[in-house]
């Protein structure tokens, strides 16, 4: 990737590459990515749309592989400019254990470094998550933060657990010698909530609110924000990172970056009616009908219906005691790192993800999809 080799065709490899996130980047690259030569899609499931892909003009490698694999991740890195790593296992509802959460999160990212080192790959994007950061166990707002901004993290849940621990794994690789002699360059990006196309959450609440005759509840007060980012945009923030980071790597080398766009600053639910509504639901009461309290109680009864099902069946539910914290604290971000030190704008406008992402929900809502 020097000077003169500024035609020079590069190997990418996206870990995950079959997941919400994952898909967008693979289209992404191959849609933006002028240097792109050969794109390989590591993931446990492939998905069948990749076929289309490997006719296009780019090579389009399918790799069905686990990243807590060593040798499976090696083999799939080797030979490889650039690694994007989103592959992981994304839980809060209980329906992993932990073990395999830190597993696949933690072991996952630890292989795909070392596998980085050993075979010479120099440069390394990793998703990592708003979660290493908060909400907090303590329910401290995190208003309009960004990268600097002093807060408490505190993390008990293994979810938020492992994505902390595997950010310190990449950022501290930053420099490390790779084979050959060069230095690994790393960062993380760090996305809110993610939302648009493939968005399945999005999908089963709009399934949800059809089943209960159009109609949703509320739940949070909707002076809570939640942060949210448009998946295009995401993406676009990994291609471009993954872009820079041989250009910029003293400035961008170990360092994390939030990922945000033009989204609105709303409660988790009243964004989400931005799609729901014009799907036809409609979010009932300007507060929330049950006490906090009951939903307090509600989430660890869940929790404890969870531990006692669990010798019987898999009780997951959408609402427990982390999920209502994350919900019910405000998390919202607003940093300009990412366009200060590699370039970032976003690539749609608020108006061009809320209307992707009212069309996907349509036509996901009724299709057995
Ligand atoms: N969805 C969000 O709101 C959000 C927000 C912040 C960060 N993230 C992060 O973004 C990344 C992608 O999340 P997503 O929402 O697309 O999730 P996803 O579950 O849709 O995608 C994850 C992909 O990783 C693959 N995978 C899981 N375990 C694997 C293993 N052992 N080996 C190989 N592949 C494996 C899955 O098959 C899947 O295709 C994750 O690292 C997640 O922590 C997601
Ligand atoms: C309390 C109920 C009314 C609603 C429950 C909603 C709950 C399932 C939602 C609320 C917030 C969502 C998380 C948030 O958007 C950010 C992330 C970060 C990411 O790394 C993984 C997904 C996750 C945890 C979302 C999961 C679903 C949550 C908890």
């Amino acid at each position: 990737m020097a000077d003169s080799a500024q035609a020079q065709k590069l190997v990418y490899l996206v870990t995950g590459g079959c997941g919400f996130l994952g898909e967008h980047v693979v289209r992404m690259l191959l849609q933006r990515e002028p240097r792109l030569g050969e794109l390989r899609v590591f993931d446990r499931h492939l998905g069948p749309w990749l076929e289309e892909l490997k006719t296009g003009p780019v090579r389009v490698t399918a790799i069905q592989g686990d990243v807590t694999e060593a040798h499976e991740v090696a083999a799939a890195v080797a030979g490889a400019h650039v690694v994007i790593h989103t592959a992981g296992l994304v839980d809060v509802f209980g329906r992993a254990s932990p073990e395999t959460i830190h597993e696949v999160n933690v072991q996952g990212t630890r292989n795909v470094i070392e596998a980085c080192v050993q075979t010479g790959t120099q440069f390394l994007v990793y998703t990592s998550s708003m979660e290493v950061v908060g909400p907090n166990t303590k329910g401290h707002p995190f208003y309009r933060g960004n990268e600097d901004t002093l807060y408490e993290a505190v993390h008990r849940h293994p979810y938020p657990c492992s994505k902390a621990l595997a950010e310190r794994l990449v950022l501290e690789a930053n420099g490390r010698e790779v084979h050959g002699g060069l230095p690994l360059v790393t960062c993380a990006l760090r996305p809110t909530g993610i939302y648009g196309e493939g968005h399945q959450i999005m999908r089963d609440f709009y399934r949800q609110g059809l089943r209960l005759g159009g109609w949703l509840f509320r739940a949070i007060p909707a002076s809570v924000e939640h942060g949210r980012v448009y998946v295009g945009n995401v993406a676009w923030m990994h291609v471009l990172a993954a872009r820079e980071l041989e250009r910029r790597a003293a400035l961008m080398g170990g360092q994390v970056y939030f990922c945000y766009d033009g989204s609105p600053y709303k409660s988790y639910e009243d964004f989400n009616m931005e799609f729901l509504g014009p799907c036809g639901l409609q979010l009932v009461g300007a507060r929330p009908l049950l006490p906090y309290w009951v939903l307090v109680f509600l989430a660890a009864l869940n929790a404890l219906l969870q531990w006692l099902l669990r010798p019987l069946v898999l009780y997951a539910p959408l609402l427990n005691p982390y999920t209502l914290a994350v919900a019910s604290t405000t998390f919202t971000v607003s940093t300009d790192k990412a366009q200060r030190h590699f370039g970032y704008e976003p690539l749609f406008s608020w108006e061009d993800s809320r209307t992707r992402t009212i069309l996907w929900v349509q036509a996901a809502g009724s299709s057995a999809q």
